[in-house]
């Protein structure tokens, strides 16, 4: 029987989430990460563990069929790669800092510059793309570092908290994208891995829909009932079952992880009690 080849990063930052969402979604892998490759138990699937910046070339070739990427990664080498699924972790931002102490008026101070970058096909876009000719210096880590030992003006790397560019004295100014791990396909894949890939998104998008909802019960005073009811959304409309005791109800929903606080003060006012909210593992609409 076929089986999908999927890559996720080997060690680095989407290591540990790729990992969990196929834990997840009920993929039990039988080898640790020492290994090139694992195979799963209970769905036909083999892991490949490979480097981030690796990925994009073995899904253009087809030795993979699908992977777990940062979208960022796809947009500079993964040309005509399709991202089938947004998987809502490593959330970062691509941007343009420049050291603190310079002033920046617009991109066109960029003009002439020296930037330091390990994305350069994305930096030579946004150049074009802005009428702007620059010097690009190419190094693959530590990029945060270049305008402090005077290697470039301005560099262009990943930012997410901002304590990187906040220790090395540098600021936003500009940018360039938003990215996040995204599932990716290889334009080479196999019509019958196309169909296990299917079944894995479908797998997916339950447990990310899963993620953004909380399960919520609570006891609710009859007369307040509609008006409690009125509050919650659900997913078709709330399950409400009469408790034992004279004149109340018990009512199920499910809400939206980030409207949680806001909702649970509102039932508190009307006079629910008794309110619990739970995870969802899965959800199936
Ligand atoms: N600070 C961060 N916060 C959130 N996401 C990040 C951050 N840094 C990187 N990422 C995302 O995680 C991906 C992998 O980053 P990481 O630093 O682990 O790997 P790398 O060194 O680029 O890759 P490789 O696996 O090739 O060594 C990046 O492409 C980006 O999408
Ligand atoms: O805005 P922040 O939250 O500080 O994150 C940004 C930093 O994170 C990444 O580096 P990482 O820590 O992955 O190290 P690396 O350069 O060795 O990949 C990225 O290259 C930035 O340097
Ligand atoms: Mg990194």
């Amino acid at each position: 029987m076929s089986k999908l080849k999927i890559a996720v990063q080997k060690s680095g930052r989407l290591n540990e989430d790729s990992m969990k969402i196929l834990k997840d979604v009920g993929i039990s892998i039988d080898n640790g990460k020492d290994q090139l490759k694992a195979s799963a138990r209970n769905f036909p699937i083999e892991v490949f563990y490979l480097r981030n910046s690796d990925i994009p070339q073995y899904l253009q070739d087809g030795v993979v069929d699908a992977a777990i990427i940062g979208e960022n990664i796809l947009i500079e080498k993964g040309k005509g790669i399709e991202i089938i699924e947004k998987l809502g972790f490593s959330k970062c931002k691509v941007s343009v800092a420049i050291p603190k102490s310079k002033k920046y008026d617009s991109i066109q101070d960029l003009n002439g510059k020296r930037i330091a970058t390990s994305y350069p096909n994305t930096v030579n876009q946004f150049l074009l793309a802005n009428n702007i000719s620059a010097e690009l210096h190419i190094i693959n880590g530590s990029v945060e570092i270049a305008p402090n030992i005077g290697l470039a003006d301005a560099i262009v790397d990943i930012v997410s908290s901002g304590s990187t560019l906040f220790k090395n004295n540098l600021k936003e100014v500009e940018v360039l994208l938003q990215s996040e791990a995204v599932l990716a396909m290889s334009p080479q894949i196999p019509e019958e891995n196309r169909a296990i890939l299917e079944r894995l998104q479908f797998r997916f998008q339950s447990v990310l829909k899963g993620r953004q909802a909380k399960y919520i019960l609570l006891n609710a005073p009859n007369d307040k009932l509609q008006e409690i009811i009125n509050i919650l959304p659900g997913m078709k409309s709330p399950t409400v079952l009469p408790l034992a005791q004279k004149g109340w109800s018990s009512v199920h929903s499910v809400i939206n992880k980030n409207e949680f606080w806001e909702i649970i003060d509102e039932l508190k006012a009307k006079g629910a009690q008794g309110i619990l909210v739970c995870p969802i593992d899965n959800m199936v609409l």
